[in-house]
């Protein structure tokens, strides 16, 4: 399957670099208004190719798009120390605005994979823009925020983070939700193991691993400036899902009705294959996850319908 990537940036470039390690894609293509950028992070990462596959990688433009089964949108700016996701809303719905009808006007059938922050409500916007049906405009929602809650319970539990069964839903954002009530180790409730295992989750380790999955973001770019391994990694898994028709359940962000708010972007696990998202899960919450999953997806809807498309 042909990829492209539009914005070969720290993350644009971080989901070329893994989908070739994976061997998600047979050719990517990278598109930036920094051509010698593009150019560059094509040739570093062709050289990673013969390692591990035989993925083609190269620079291009918009017509090089032609063929592509999914774009990656990675463009645009990230946050700088401090500042919210929500806050580059303006400055990024502007670049999508000026890139989407070009990559339509190249490959109209593809999915559209959106990374780009405020990501669920650039996925919207993408959806707006292109026309497409809301399975096809999938934003990368809480999928790292949903590794980043399995890394630290894994670690808290000994266990492999891919054993732990856990979600964080709503926004990729300050307001996300981690489903602690619906969470598992293997089979069992998270609870009821780390009994088992001598780890109680007091409130304090709650509120610990809280911090660290809401405040990941922040945290790093304090210390590096930006964040792209992680994200690199679940955009690479969410191609390979549709590339594979794997019906793989991910916690991404589609317009759609999520816990009776209508027509609003945000994450809940959801069925990802060969024609995006199909399905949602959404799964049993006490009352105060509930209501905290409601505040958030209102909370996008009414800061998604100020921007005009
Ligand atoms: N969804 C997620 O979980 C994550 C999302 N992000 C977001 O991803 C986005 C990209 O982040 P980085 O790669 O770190 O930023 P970056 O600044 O390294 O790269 C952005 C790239 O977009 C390009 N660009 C800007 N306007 C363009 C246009 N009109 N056409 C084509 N290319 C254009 C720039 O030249 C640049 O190379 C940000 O919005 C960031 O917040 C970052 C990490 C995680
Ligand atoms: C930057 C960002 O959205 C993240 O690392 O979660």
């Amino acid at each position: 399957m042909k990829l492209g990537i539009i914005g070969s940036g720290m993350v644009g470039a971080a989901a070329a670099f893994a989908c070739t390690l994976r061997g998600a894609a047979s050719r990517i293509v990278l598109v930036d208004i920094d051509t010698a950028r593009a150019r560059a992070e094509a040739e570093d990462i062709a050289h990673a190719a013969p390692f591990a596959g035989a993925t083609q990688i190269d620079a291009g433009d918009y017509d090089d798009l032609a063929g592509s089964g999914i774009v990656i949108m990675a463009c645009g700016v990230g946050q700088k120390p401090g500042e919210t996701r929500l806050e580059l809303l303006g400055r990024n719905a502007a670049v999508f605005r000026s890139v989407v009808g070009e990559v339509m006007r190249v490959c109209p059938d593809a999915i559209l994979l959106v990374a780009s922050n405020p990501v669920d409500i650039m996925g919207q916007i993408a959806q707006a823009l292109s026309g497409l049906p809301p399975g096809r405009v999938i934003a990368s929602g809480t999928i790292l925020d949903t590794a980043r809650f399995r890394w630290l319970l894994g670690r808290h539990l000994g266990i492999a983070p891919r054993s732990v069964h856990a979600y964080v839903l709503g926004e990729h954002g300050d307001s996300e939700v981690l489903a602690w009530s619906a969470a598992r180790a293997g089979s069992i409730s998270l609870q009821g193991f780390a009994e088992q295992v001598g780890a109680p989750l007091t409130p304090e380790v709650r509120d610990r691993i809280d911090n660290g999955v809401r405040r990941a973001a922040y945290t790093i770019i304090e210390g590096k400036g930006a964040t792209w391994y992680g994200i690199g990694a679940g955009l690479a898994r969410i191609v390979s899902a549709i590339a594979q028709d794997e019906g793989a359940v991910l916690t991404v962000s589609t317009l759609g009705d999520v816990m009776g708010v209508q027509d609003v972007a945000c994450s809940v696990p959801r069925v990802v294959g060969a024609q995006g998202v199909t399905e949602d899960l959404v799964p049993d919450l006490s009352p105060a996850e509930a209501d905290a999953l409601r505040a958030s997806a209102e909370m996008l809807r009414d800061t998604a319908a100020a921007v005009p498309v």
